[in-house]
C-alpha cells in the first residue's frame, strides 16, 4: 500500500504520546542566558507543541501521556483542555516526579540553544497501563516522538502503543525529535529509534537525526534518498527530512520526491519550526491536500511560529497560515 489510508469512521482524528514540558523562553532575547532575568512559561515537549497545533488547527484530537503531580502539571491539563485536547489518557504520576523544563536561550535569530532540565520527570514514567487498545483504535492516527523511547518505562509503552496501531489501521506519524540530554548512549538511541521506525507510516526528521539512526549501520554511503527507501522496505509510505532555512525534502513509496521550499519570516527563534512544520504537514495529509501542499503548508506555519516568542501558543490558526501564505515570499532553494 503507496498512500495513507486514514479510517474515516473513527471519533477521533489525532493522539499524540509523549513529552509534556514546560517551556520557559528568555524575555530578555539578545543575550545569553546568564544574563536573562525573566522568563515566560508556556506548554512544551515537541509532541505537546503537536498536539496543540492539530488542534488549533481544528483536528479533534487526544494525548497519551503523564504529567506531575503539582501546578506544572495541572498547568499543562489545563492548556490542553483549552486547546480542546482531550486529556482522559494524561495520567498523574504519584512517585514525585518533576515536569521537564526547557530554559531556551535567545542569543540571536539564528543562535538560540534549549537547556533542558529532566531529571526524574514525569512524562518518562509513562507505562504500558496508561496505554489503552480501545482509546487508540478511536484514532485515524497516532504520532509518536522518538524522545520517549529514551527511558524505560516509557519506551515499553510505546512499542504497546505502536502494536494497537498496528492492529488497527491506526497511521502512525514518528517525528524522530532527537534530544541527546535524554539518552544514555548513541548505539541505545539508535537501536531503539530503529525499531520504533520500522512500525511507522510517515517518518520526520532532520538530516542529522537520520544520521543518527544511521550510524551503526555502516551504510556506504547515505542520502536523503538512500535514507527514505531504506524505510519503503518496512511499513513507509512518506519519509520527510528537514534541512532547516534551505527547505524540506518529501519521499513516497510510489518514487516521487517533493522539494519544500520556505516562507522569508522576520525570525526571532529558530526553535519551534519542526514541531509547527509537522503539525501542520500532518493537518495537510489527514485533510485531503497533496504532499507537495502539505509541505508549504507546514512550511507556512513554521515561518509563522519562529518568528514568534513561543512554541506551542504560537501556533497558528489555518485562517492565519492562509493569509500568511498569500502575501510572504516563497523561496524553494536546490541546496541539497
Ligand atoms: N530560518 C527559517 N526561515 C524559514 N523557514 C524555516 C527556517 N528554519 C526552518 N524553517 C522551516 O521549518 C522546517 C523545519 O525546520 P528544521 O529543519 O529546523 O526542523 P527542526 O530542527 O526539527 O526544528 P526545531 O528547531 O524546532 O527543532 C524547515 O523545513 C523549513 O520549512
Ligand atoms: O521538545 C522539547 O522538549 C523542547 C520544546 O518544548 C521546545 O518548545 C522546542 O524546542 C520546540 O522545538
Amino acid at each position: 500500500m503507496n498512500k495513507l489510508q486514514f479510517k474515516q469512521d473513527r471519533p477521533l482524528d489525532f493522539i499524540a504520546l509523549g513529552r509534556l514540558c514546560i517551556d520557559l523562553n528568555a524575555n530578555e532575547t539578545q543575550r545569553p542566558m546568564e544574563e536573562t532575568k525573566t522568563f515566560t512559561k508556556y506548554v512544551g515537549g515537541s509532541p505537546a507543541n503537536i498536539a496543540i497545533g492539530v488542534s488549533r488547527l481544528g483536528l479533534n484530537t487526544g494525548f497519551i501521556g503523564k504529567v506531575s503531580d503539582d501546578q506544572m502539571g495541572r498547568f499543562i491539563t489545563s492548556y490542553l483542555t483549552e486547546t480542546n485536547i482531550d486529556t482522559d489518557h494524561v495520567a498523574i504520576d504519584r512517585t514525585g516526579a518533576v515536569t521537564g523544563l526547557a530554559f531556551t536561550e535567545i542569543k540571536s535569530p539564528t543562535d538560540c540553544s534549549i537547556l533542558m532540565y529532566r531529571d526524574n520527570v514525569a512524562d518518562l514514567k509513562l507505562d504500558v497501563h496508561n496505554v489503552s487498545e480501545g482509546y487508540i483504535k478511536q484514532s485515524k492516527a497516532l504520532l509518536i516522538s522518538g524522545t520517549a523511547l529514551a527511558q524505560s518505562p516509557s519506551r515499553e509503552a510505546v512499542f504497546l502503543a505502536l502494536e494497537y496501531a498496528r492492529k488497527h489501521e491506526v497511521v502512525v506519524f514518528f517525528d524522530i525529535d532527537y534530544r541527546p540530554y535524554t539518552w544514555a548512549s548513541e548505539e541505545e538511541t539508535s537501536t531503539y529509534y530503529n525499531l520504533a521506525a520500522e512500525k511507522c507510516d510517515v517518518i520526520i526528521g532532520t538530516r542529522e537525526e537520520f544520521d543518527m539512526m544511521e550510524k551503526l549501520l555502516n551504510l556506504e554511503a547515505s542520502s536523503d534518498e538512500v535514507t527514505a527507501n531504506r524505510w519503503f522496505s518496512y511499513n513507509a509510505k512518506i519519509v520527510i527530512i528537514k534541512h532547516g532555512g534551505e527547505g524540506s525534502i518529501a519521499y513516497t513509496k510510489d518514487g516521487n520526491s517533493y522539494r519544500g521550499g520556505i516562507f522569508k519570516t522576520k525570525v526571532l527563534k529558530t526553535f519551534g519550526a519542526g514541531d509547527s512544520y509537522a503539525s501542520a504537514f500532518i493537518y495537510g495529509v489527514m485533510t485531503g491536500m497533496s504532499v507537495k501542499e502539505a509541505m508549504r503548508f507546514g512550511s507556512a506555519s513554521a515561518s509563522i511560529v519562529i518568528s514568534r516568542h513561543s512554541c506551542s501558543d504560537a501556533m497558528p490558526t489555518v485562517a492565519e497560515i492562509k493569509e500568511f501564505m498569500s502575501s510572504a515570499e516563497e523561496i524553494l532553494q536546490e541546496t541539497y
